[in-house]
């Protein structure tokens, strides 16, 4: 059960797969790495299962796929370094805001309640992909996959906004969409609320048991 929102003072967001579709963007950043290195592309749907452990992770779990073996370091270095370069060049030319996002986020400032995106994407992305969608201005604080040494499922981000801002970890509300952001909640004592239409290995997240699943973040308020 999740708490009233009343003991709620800081709500901790994933973006990718929570707040935004981003797949398609990051599909195409990840084919043309592939074609890069005369690989076969993956297509959006694989794309999506890999997803939620940082972007290198990402494209060593999409060099498996289309050698059939662990790359090695400097074959993962340079297709890392090319998709983050074709990423950036377009990080958010298909990517949309899910519904309910806009109005929860509203209400949530309203309360004034203290508002952070904890993401395992690339901090450098952040601040782009979120002004572009006219979603940064609701945020306190954003952290990136490569903001600390930790990134999820390790408590450290979430334990680090909360300290940051002096607020109990009893008292803060992870949201998203992958076992990795639930796992990290828990560890670091934090409420867990999860988003059942985003990207998490092809897996239900009612199976890492959240404190509640909300089909739509309008439903949060
Ligand atoms: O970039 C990723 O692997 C996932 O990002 P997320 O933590 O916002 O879901
Ligand atoms: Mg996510």
């Amino acid at each position: 059960m999740l708490p009233c929102l009343d003991a709620i003072c800081l709500v901790a967001f994933d973006l990718d797969g929570t707040l935004i579709d981003s797949v398609p963007d990051i599909a195409v950043a990840v084919d043309a790495m592939l074609e890069d290195a005369g690989l076969p592309t993956a297509g959006v749907a694989r794309v999506r299962d890999w997803v939620g452990n940082g972007s290198r992770k990402l494209v060593e779990r999409a060099l498996a796929f289309a050698t059939g073996s662990v790359p090695g370091d400097q074959m993962l270095n340079d297709a890392h370094e090319a998709f983050l370069r074709h990423y950036g060049r377009a990080p958010c030319a298909r990517t949309r805001v899910y519904p309910g996002v806009r109005e929860a986020l509203t209400a949530l400032r309203e309360r004034e309640l203290v508002l952070v995106v904890i993401t395992n994407k690339p901090h450098a992305f952040v601040a782009p992909i979120l002004e572009a969608l006219g979603l940064a201005g609701y945020f306190d604080l954003t952290l990136g996959g490569d903001s600390l040494p930790q990134k999820k499922p390790d408590p450290a981000p979430l334990l680090h906004v909360a300290e940051r801002f002096g607020i109990a970890p009893r008292h803060c509300l992870m949201v998203g969409d992958s076992r990795h952001d639930i796992e990290a909640a828990r560890r670091a004592g934090f409420h867990a609320l999860a988003v059942p239409y985003g990207y998490n290995h092809g897996e239900p997240i009612s199976d890492s048991q959240p404190d509640a699943v909300v089909e739509s973040l309008g439903e949060l308020v």
